[in-house]
């Protein structure tokens, strides 16, 4: 197989569990470099527990995750941080330190994992701060002074911060308005389209699905029960997928979509 078609991401086999109580059960996944990938399913199926464990913090119970083909629980500490410092990730609500600065923040990645003089950080910082979207009065404040739309840009800013190649997001428009929510989208993709970011949002919002998902993965009984562009999946016929997208919300979604 040759390195273009080897999906960036692989998950194979995976079980997770919290003692007796089993979230995921021979679950397949392939995420493809360049691609925006949704990540749907009812509420406690496992979307965010999926996510954790592709980014290591938490281990399968069985299964493996494979990195342009190198399995993450096999891998060196040297050769899995060098990895990691390729991944951006935005947590549900941002989850950015209080007591810093949105710049600091921002600076805190680079201050993990480089050597870089503090000055070129936070000029660094200012940039993916900028590039987020943010105005310049931005980098000097914290986070309580900021918005849930600029909280989630500040986040993305942070997830931005090593150059990742992959950013993984978790329920980034949740709480946001709809144009603050298309607004990030559409900051989503032109991201992705710029800078060629591998992108893995969980979500529970129908119109970042229409609007810039390439291909959604649908989590139920415990494994990806489909994995599709959107349209064929409005085609599928399984019950969660067929109450979801053509349930009032979906039917609606696909209505704006339609014009
Ligand atoms: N640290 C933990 N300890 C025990 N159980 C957990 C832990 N984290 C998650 N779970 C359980 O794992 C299941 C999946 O949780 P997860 O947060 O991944 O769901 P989700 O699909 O992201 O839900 P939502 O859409 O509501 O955010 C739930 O039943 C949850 O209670």
């Amino acid at each position: 197989m040759s390195a273009a078609s080897t999906p960036l991401i692989e998950v194979r086999g995976l079980k997770t569990a919290f003692g007796t109580h089993v979230v995921h059960d021979g679950l397949n996944l392939e995420v493809r470099r360049g691609e925006i990938m949704g990540l749907v399913g009812g509420s406690g199926t496992g979307k965010s527990v999926l996510m954790n464990t592709m980014i290591g913090l938490k281990r399968p119970d069985a299964g493996e995750i494979f990195y342009n083909g190198r399995a993450l629980g096999k891998m060196a500490d040297r050769e899995r941080a060098r990895l990691e410092s390729h991944w951006g990730v935005l947590f549900q609500g941002g989850a950015l330190f209080s007591a810093l600065t949105v710049r600091e923040n921002v600076m805190a990645p680079m201050r993990e994992h480089t050597d870089l003089p503090r000055a070129l950080m936070a000029e660094l910082a200012d940039m993916k701060i900028a590039l987020t979207g943010l105005g310049p009065e931005a980098p000097a404040k914290f986070p309580a002074e900021l918005s849930g739309g600029m909280k989630k840009r500040a986040g993305l800013a942070r997830a931005l911060a090593l150059d990742p190649d992959v950013l993984f997001l978790d329920e980034p428009t949740a709480g946001l308005d709809p144009i603050g929510a298309a607004a990030f989208d559409s900051l989503i993709r032109e991201l992705r389209d710029a800078l060629g970011l591998t992108v893995f949002i969980v979500t529970h919002d129908l119109d970042t699905l229409f609007a810039i998902c390439d291909r959604v993965a649908v989590l139920a009984e415990k494994r990806c029960v489909a994995v599709a562009p959107i349209d064929e999946l409005l085609q599928n016929e399984h019950p969660w997928i067929r109450e979801y997208f053509r349930g009032p919300r979906g039917r609606a979604a696909t209505m704006a979509r339609e014009g």
